[in-house]
């Protein structure tokens, strides 16, 4: 039976990357006989101009109803005099929590074709391999009491408030710790316990869970030494595992040491393995509409989709192996480009993927 991929496009460069990451999928159904099924459906600023709400109830149905979705990004300066209550970014918060998808995967990965794009000198990043697990449905994005309140003086006060309950702390740490067994055996918990008590209990949470993986060593940082350890060696990290928020930063951070944050994808995971896949970056406004996005991230998302919610393992290599072969090339879009290297555009990269897959299919 056919596997239902919800396609949700989203704001800015989000239509233009699923469009690459679509053919993709076309490519995989027509030429490898992947059985998949695509529906589009609206979110973010696009669903809130047509319906008048950034998360629809027929959109997040339709989610709700699919084996996987993938979303491209929300967001873009014509809906900031929003009220957040409204704003495309509500959207994709409130599929991430009526999915309930608290485990969201980052893999940072340097392709030795890009040592040179990397932020960082490249004997510092060769070979680098970092999963970020980031709590997707907690902490300060959620945590109520939240919004902005009028003080007796007159004076506003603005409050949005970080809280974990321990089962939260405890299911992502297990995923981190699961995930970990399967790669190099070592998880660093990032927090802030030292000004923070919900991250106490945090850390407290991540050490008792520890306990049950006696092959994994877990180390603790906080936070800011987690940022300036990443430039600095950032292949001392493993796994992090961290909140929300600090996920949400460290990602973008860890992002540049791949070259671009164009080249990282994301699994957003619930407890039964269905799963949402997108980008980490955002709707980047400054390029949308121009064609110069890079939709590696969103290719490489879909390559997450097939191993972690459509349990096809050998699909996800293909795509993997054929933005090896487009980056052996030399195809750069302008993100990824070293001086004075030739660049192409979003569709000639999508174009690219999916002839790198066919000249995989030839040679068998
Ligand atoms: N998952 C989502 O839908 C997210 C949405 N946003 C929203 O996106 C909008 C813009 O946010 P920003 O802070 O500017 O972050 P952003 O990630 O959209 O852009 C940051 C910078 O990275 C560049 N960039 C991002 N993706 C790229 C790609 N695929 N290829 C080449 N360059 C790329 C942009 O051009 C920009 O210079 C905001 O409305 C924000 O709320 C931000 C992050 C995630
Ligand atoms: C709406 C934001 C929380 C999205 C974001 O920045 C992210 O998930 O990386
Ligand atoms: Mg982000």
């Amino acid at each position: 039976m056919s596997k239902k991929i919800l396609i949700l496009p989203g704001d800015g460069i989000g239509p233009e990357i699923v469009a690459e990451a679509v053919k993709v999928l076309a490519c995989l159904r027509d030429d490898f006989g992947l059985a998949v099924e695509t529906e589009e459906a609206l979110v973010g600023g696009a669903a809130y101009d047509a319906e008048g709400h950034p998360l629809p109830e027929a959109t997040l149905a339709a989610a709700q109803a699919a084996d996987a979705v993938l979303l491209g990004a929300v967001g873009g300066p014509k809906w900031e005099p929003l009220d957040i209550s409204v704003r495309p970014e509500k959207g994709l918060l409130g599929l991430r929590s009526g999915l309930g998808l608290f485990a969201n995967l980052r893999p940072a990965i340097l392709y030795p074709q890009l040592a040179a794009a990397s932020a960082l000198k490249p004997e510092v990043v060769a070979g680098l391999d970092i999963l970020i697990v980031r709590e997707l449905t907690g902490g300060i994005y959620f945590g109520r009491p939240r919004g902005v309140e009028t003080l007796d003086s007159g004076e506003r006060k603005g409050i949005n408030t970080l809280v974990y309950t321990e089962s939260e702390i405890e299911r992502i740490c297990r995923v981190a710790f699961d995930l970990a067994m399967k790669r190099g055996k070592r998880v660093c918990s990032v927090d802030k316990a030292n000004v923070l008590e919900c991250t106490e209990l945090w850390r407290e949470v991540a050490t008792r869970v520890g306990a049950d993986y006696p092959d994994v060593e877990l180390s603790h940082m906080y936070v800011d030494n987690a940022a300036m350890q990443l430039v600095r060696a950032p292949k001392q990290f493993d796994v992090m595992v961290t909140t929300n928020m600090f996920g949400d930063i460290l990602s973008d951070c860890a992002a540049m040491l791949t070259g671009s944050i164009g080249m990282l994808p994301s699994a957003s995971l619930n407890a039964d393995g269905q799963g949402m896949y997108e980008p980490i970056h955002g709707s980047a406004p400054d390029i949308a509409g121009k064609g110069l996005a890079n939709p590696l991230a969103t290719i490489l998302s879909v390559a997450m989709m097939l191993r972690y919610s459509l349990n096809e393992p050998a699909q996800a290599e293909r795509i993997e192996q054929a933005v090896a072969a487009v980056l052996d090339q030399g195809l750069r879009t302008a993100d990824i480009a070293g001086e004075g290297m030739e660049t192409v555009g979003t569709a000639q990269m999508g174009d690219a993927v999916v002839a790198a897959l066919r000249l995989l299919r030839a040679e068998g």
